[in-house]
């Protein structure tokens, strides 16, 4: 852990228990801006932090190794990093390598998150947490499925995610995966809800159904997309 991280108690049991004081039952703002669009930049991302913090969110989700280095500078509040990737042989997307999280270890992410997901791969999972834990950070599984959750949880993930939920095949719901979440809840002790949650309603009831936490991103922090909500409500109206 670096200097500035508020996960800095030695061991990952304490840092697990720091967590659960600050982010159990609240919110994690994903400041994820539409790739190359007008917000997809270093300074904006970390102001995008520093307002989502100001607004009360307890903890911010960050994409890339760098940014979240240069987040880390700017706030004290718990960060989960990830490196997104395209690989040309398999459709994991999220911290697929090793570098990744070695990266993400150097840039000073308090949790760090993996693609859980049973699918082609180009490193295991089981050597991405033993490198998470390694490092002293907690280790997040996205997952997409009750089968893949389960597996991660019994590998040793901290905390699990509804995170892909939706996205393992071409058609993505537009709701977000209740049944799921609530089903993982019951199972386990951390579970982020995430994906979809697009309304604060949404989030609540997320919490309702048991969820550790609620990350929101595109809600959020990507204004294209809600702009476009806004269009296509007027369009359809007109
Ligand atoms: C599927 C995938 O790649 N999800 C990504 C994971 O980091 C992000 O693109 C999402 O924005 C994030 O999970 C938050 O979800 P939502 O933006 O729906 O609130």
């Amino acid at each position: 852990m670096t200097e500035g991280s508020l996960c800095r108690a030695p061991g990952r049991e304490a840092r697990l228990r720091e967590l659960d004081r600050i982010v159990k039952g609240g919110l994690i703002v994903s400041c994820q801006p539409v790739e190359n669009g007008p917000l997809d930049d270093d300074e904006v991302v970390l102001r995008l932090a520093l307002a989502a913090l100001s607004g009360g969110a307890s903890a911010v989700r960050i994409e890339g190794a760098a940014r979240v280095a240069r987040v880390r500078q700017g706030i004290t509040a718990p960060i989960i990093g990830i490196v997104k990737r395209d690989l040309a042989d398999s459709p994991v997307r999220i911290t697929p390598l090793m570098e990744d999280v070695q990266a993400l270890l150097r840039a000073g992410a308090d949790v760090i998150a993996v693609d859980a997901t049973e699918r082609v791969r180009p490193v295991p999972v089981r050597e991405l947490l033993q490198a998470i834990h390694a490092g002293g950070a907690v280790a997040m599984a996205d997952c997409s499925c009750l089968a893949d959750a389960r597996a991660a949880a019994a590998l040793g993930f901290d905390i699990v995610g509804t995170t892909l939920s939706g996205y393992t095949s071409d058609e993505v719901p537009s709701e977000p995966d209740y049944e799921l979440l609530a089903s993982l809840s019951r199972q386990l002790p951390r579970v982020m809800a995430e994906g979809r949650y697009n309304t604060p309603e949404q989030a609540a009831q997320a919490i309702q159904l048991g969820a550790w936490a609620v990350t929101v991103g595109t809600a959020i922090t990507r204004t294209e997309a809600v702009a476009a909500w806004f269009k296509t409500a007027l369009e359809t109206r007109s």
